[in-house]
């Protein structure tokens, strides 16, 4: 019997990123705890180098970028993704809910499953998850968000201290994690009202750069060479409570 080939993941990422689309007969959105939130699971399986899901969003300059990060509350400027492209800082907004789902997949600095890559059609950068391994149904969506001091990692790490204490633990911190926050004022894209800034935390993972031109080559094997050359500024501003 004949195989079905695979589309080149980059060619499956622009796809997708030009229709603006979701692969949500793939993909799917769960509540986990009060701690995480949402994330994103699998509903299929994907093998090691495909295109996941776009990490979608409004495509603003770096002045638009900090002069939003001056007024969005923490709970908002955590969907904030901003990165080097043509020797410039650029940033995706996401803090709209819009139902699309990249902006839901959570952080994982010891064993993501997904890697986020830049890729650029109609002279546009996208920012997508390309799958690290294969994942299975069922698995949750996860990439490294770069940095150190995520708070959730400080708990993460406590938890494999005292493994006894860890649902009394997450209580405490969920009480003082941002989006947990109901009792605050929020300002988010459609709130009214300006908020004080927050705190930012700097990161700087290497994201690699796939154009139209380059659909032939896997995301996975020419990582490397594009490593060196493309230093990305990653950042989300966080509010450390
Ligand atoms: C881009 S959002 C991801 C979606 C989020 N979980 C939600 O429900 O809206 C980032 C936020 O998710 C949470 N988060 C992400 N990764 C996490 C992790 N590994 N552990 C705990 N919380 C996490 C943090 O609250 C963070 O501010």
């Amino acid at each position: 019997m004949a195989t079905r080939r695979r589309k080149p993941p980059t060619q499956d990422a622009i796809e997708h990123a030009v229709k603006a689309l979701d692969k949500t007969a793939e993909l799917e959105v769960q509540y986990i705890n009060s701690f995480k939130g949402r994330g994103v699971f699998a509903k299929a399986r994907f093998r090691k180098g495909d295109f996941v899901v776009e990490y979608r969003g409004e495509l603003i300059n770096s002045k638009e970028s900090q002069r939003r990060r001056r007024t969005y509350h923490n709970r908002c400027a955590v969907f904030m993704f901003d990165f080097y492209w043509r020797e410039k800082t650029w940033c995706v907004d996401a803090a709209r809910e819009d139902g699309s789902l990249g902006r839901l997949v959570n952080d994982d600095h010891k064993h993501p499953n997904c890697k986020m890559k830049r890729v650029i059609t109609e002279g546009k950068p996208h920012l997508c998850l390309f799958a690290l391994k294969d994942i299975n149904e069922g698995e949750e969506i996860t990439y490294d968000y770069g940095g150190t001091d995520w708070p959730w990692r400080k708990q993460e790490d406590k938890q494999s201290d005292a493994t006894e204490s860890f649902e009394a633990d997450i209580f405490r911190t969920t009480e003082q994690t941002p989006q947990r926050s109901s009792s605050f004022k929020t300002q988010c894209p459609h709130d009214p009202e300006p908020l004080p800034s927050m705190n930012k935390v700097g990161m700087n993972p290497s994201l690699v750069d796939y154009t139209d031109s380059d659909e032939s080559q896997s995301p996975s094997t020419n990582h490397d060479q594009f490593n060196s050359s493309c230093q990305v500024l990653f950042f989300f501003s966080i509010c450390m409570y």
